[in-house]
């Protein structure tokens, strides 16, 4: 039988932490950097500090006049000034959160901590750091767990393997892939193991002895990482990073397991305040995605401390799903919420405030991981006994052209199985001897490419460039390879943030949630099909009316979840792109446009020319209709003619024209793409839905006869299809907040837009007397 890491029946030893049962939060004030120093950023309030700590748990902040604004944490951190008596340093920190991590990887315990901010704000700063008393938290924890290590009592072995992966718009990368190893045709993907817990299938964990193979690896991977200038930040990382460290304690028949991660999430800021575009926007959008979605799980989880029904929507972003156990599960979880102590970033700063605020309400329960080596061997062994016997049954019962792929698929999991528990020393010194010397040969390799330059991350670069992304916008931008931010350095820590790569110029709608959902609703609903017409098959020769009633059942829920993702489109989600485009101070006109596409009810067909044709106009302040394509272009250029000539001529001078399109500022244009993204994916789950539900018309037909006892009503191909519906509509909802998003942000260009002409005509009306 297979048990779970967290089943507490597997270990003898285990006992709840009662002292910290939720998240632990910290906040750090970072300095003034260079590029505000030389007033290379924002404007004149950037030098003007809008924060202050008054005690080591209370942060203030202040904007003008408004009263000051307290919030209480378990720990801040003041780096602004060092003349201050609290001021923190790296070693500071490490003290007060990484030696306590050290202790409890030691102790068995799972740990976390994840750095949460805009851009710049500092959290590659604190989780990695520069060189000598500039490391961060990562080096210095390993540092420290080695050390820790030395001092364990005699006959206590250890083993530790580490991974490193990015999440880079809602794709998982192996940072420590060598070219041999990594296949960039495969997907990594996050798994939910019986007895692991969270894994990523096939990423590369390398056995490691001490402290320098640790750090090399870090540095390698750190080279591999996405970052690209924004306006904000000159080296932003535009991807999450989860470093981790797995150790196994092994005494007698004990062994204490233990997975510490170190995230270093991308920065928290509002797009337009990147001033983002082309890749830039694209990868923003996927950044916002998934820290929004870690907002509403975090929100759920707060809910659920709080004893109200909630239901996290982890599976909705990578993130969330690779960090669900750390964030309610069994970890000791910290966050490091960065912060800028510039006036210029004072919203980012109260919002990142507001929601380390909202983390301090979230319960974890961790659990010290100890059990009976020969348990879990035991466990690990059986769970590939398991797959070992679908295997053979697979082979016995060939009845689909793509069952040798399944066969492959599954030899290879046992295989992984096999790898994993050799380096983590549960089968013999030989198997790990092995495990071992492979790592060293890879790490040989890794080093070589870092000498020569040819880092993988360049292959998988040019290997994804196959044209089997779709692209987002049409748009092929920054191609450029002698680009500031295409470069990528092969010089070490040193150079860590420089050497950062910079982002993919495909695009990658395919890879939304909402899509790969979709699609995985409707690859699981072809396999349900299979294992329902088989056991529709076998039905006829037993049966048994009671499973056929489940199965039914099952389908008829199937059936619903599938109206339910349909239905939601056209009747739920505002399809109608809202383009607001913002005057750009031409001579003497303000321009406001606002251009509204109802294309509600024709989703699926949602072509340029059909908008045209339907475009209903607002003229703001003024009047609503109809109007035709033609009709539009004449009364937007009437209208913009007359404020163009006269300035102030009624309601051509108060009403803003409407134009077409081409006139965006290019915040409009960026709102509008991103719309048009989003109205692509929701366009590309219907489709799925519906080819999905058709598949189980399919299904039904065939569980119209008796199913074989006992072996359809939970099976898991079925309720995977559930799953993937409900994530689907999870999606949506989601999808449904970035319209509305999308929306607001229009609305308040026009608000600025509308602002601008008021000044202007009361500047006219004083000059005029
Ligand atoms: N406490 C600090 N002391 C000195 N310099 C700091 C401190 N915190 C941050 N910095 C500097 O500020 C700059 C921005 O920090 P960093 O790159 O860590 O930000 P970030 O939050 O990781 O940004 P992004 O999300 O864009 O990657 C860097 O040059 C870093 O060295």
């Amino acid at each position: 039988m297979a048990a779970r890491a967290g089943d507490a029946s597997l270990r003898p030893n285990s006992h709840p932490d009662q002292d910290e049962p939720r998240i632990r939060v910290c906040v750090r004030v970072r300095c003034w950097i260079a590029e505000e120093k030389t007033g290379d950023r924002g404007g004149p309030d950037v030098l003007r500090c809008c924060v202050e700590m008054p005690r080591t748990t209370s942060m203030h902040i202040k904007r003008g006049d408004e009263p000051a604004r307290g919030f209480e944490y378990d720990r801040c951190f003041w780096s602004f000034s060092e003349d201050h008596p609290l001021y923190a340093t790296q070693q500071t920190l490490h003290d007060e959160v990484g030696c306590q991590m050290i202790e409890n990887a030691v102790a068995g315990f799972n740990n976390c901590i994840f750095a949460y901010g805009q851009t710049g704000s500092g959290k590659s700063y604190s989780v990695l750091g520069g060189q000598g008393e500039q490391r961060g938290l990562l080096p210095r924890v390993v540092e420290g767990l080695f050390e820790r290590f030395t001092q364990l009592e005699e006959g206590v072995t250890v083993k530790a393997v580490v991974s490193f992966v990015e999440i880079y718009n809602e794709k998982l990368r192996d940072l420590l892939a060598s070219d041999e190893t990594v296949d960039s045709k495969v997907k990594l993907a996050v798994r939910e193991h019986p007895i692991l817990g969270i894994i990523v299938p096939g990423l590369t964990q390398s056995v490691v002895e001490n402290c320098t193979e640790v750090l090399d690896l870090v540095d390698y991977g750190t080279s591999n990482r996405r970052t690209s200038a924004t306006a904000m930040n000159a080296t932003s990382s535009r991807s999450h990073c989860i470093f981790s460290f797995k150790t196994n304690l092994i005494s007698g028949d004990q062994v204490k397991l233990s997975q510490t991660h170190l995230v270093d999430l991308a920065g928290s800021e509002r797009q337009k305040r990147t001033q983002a575009a082309g890749d830039r926007l694209k990868e923003g959008a996927a950044i916002n995605q998934s820290l929004s979605t870690l907002a509403r799980v975090i929100s759920a989880l707060a809910d659920s401390s709080k004893k109200k029904a909630a239901n996290p929507p982890f599976r909705t972003s990578k993130l969330t799903h690779i960090l669900k156990e750390s964030l309610c599960g069994n970890s000791k979880t910290v966050m490091m919420a960065a912060i800028s102590p510039s006036l210029a970033d004072y919203e980012e700063t109260l919002s990142t405030l507001n929601f380390a605020k909202s983390v301090k309400q979230v319960q974890t329960a961790a659990t010290a991981n100890v059990l009976s080596t020969a348990t879990l061997e035991q466990a690990l062994r059986e769970e590939v006994e398991a797959l070992k016997a679908k295997v053979q049954m697979a082979q016995e019962q060939r009845h689909d052209p793509d069952q040798d792929a399944r066969l492959k698929d599954m030899q290879e999991k046992i295989d992984k199985q096999a790898r994993y528990m050799a380096r983590m020393g549960l089968t013999s010194d030989k198997d790990y001897e092995a495990a071992r010397s492979e790592d060293t040969a890879m790490a040989e390799r890794r080093r070589t490419m870092v000498m020569s330059g040819g880092l993988p991350g360049k292959a998988l670069h040019d290997d994804s460039d196959d044209g089997s992304w779709e692209e987002w916008d049409g748009q092929d931008s920054e191609s450029d390879p002698d680009s500031p931010d295409q470069t990528r350095s092969s010089s070490r820590r040193s150079a860590r943030k420089s050497s950062k790569t910079s982002a993919r110029s495909d695009a990658d709608a395919e890879s939304h949630p909402a899509t790969v959902l979709a699609r995985r609703a409707q690859g699981s609903g072809g396999e349900a099909g299979c294992v329902l017409q088989l056991l529709g098959r076998d039905s006829h020769d037993s049966g048994a009316q009671l499973d056929a009633e489940a199965v039914t059942q099952k389908l008829q829920q199937l059936q619903e979840l599938a109206d339910q993702v349909i239905g939601v489109v056209p009747e739920q989600v505002d399809l109608r792109p809202l383009v607001v485009v913002d005057a750009r101070e031409p001579a003497r006109v303000d321009v406001v446009v606002r251009v509204l596409a109802p294309a509600a009810g024709q989703a699926p067909r949602l072509g340029e020319e059909e908008e045209c044709a339907r475009r209903k106009t607002t003229v703001v302040g003024s009047r609503e209709r109809w109007l035709s394509s033609e009709e539009f272009q004449r009364e937007a250029s009437s209208i913009v003619a007359a404020a163009e000539q006269g300035g102030s001529s009624g309601s051509a001078c108060t009403a803003r024209a409407l134009v077409a399109g081409g006139r965006g500022g290019p915040e409009a244009e960026g709102l509008r793409r991103e719309l048009d993204g989003v109205r692509r994916e929701l366009c590309q789950v219907r489709c799925r839905a519906q080819a999905a539900k058709a598949e189980l018309g399919l299904l039904s037909a065939a569980a119209g006869a008796p199913a074989a006892p006992g072996a359809l009503g939970l099976h898991p191909a079925a309720s995977e299809v559930a799953k993937g519906f409900q994530e689907a509509l999870a999606a949506l909802d989601h999808a449904r907040d970035l319209v509305r998003g999308v929306r607001e942000d229009g609305e308040a260009i026009g608000q600025r837009g509308l602002w601008r002409g008021h000044r202007r005509r009361t500047l006219e009306a004083l000059w005029n007397g």
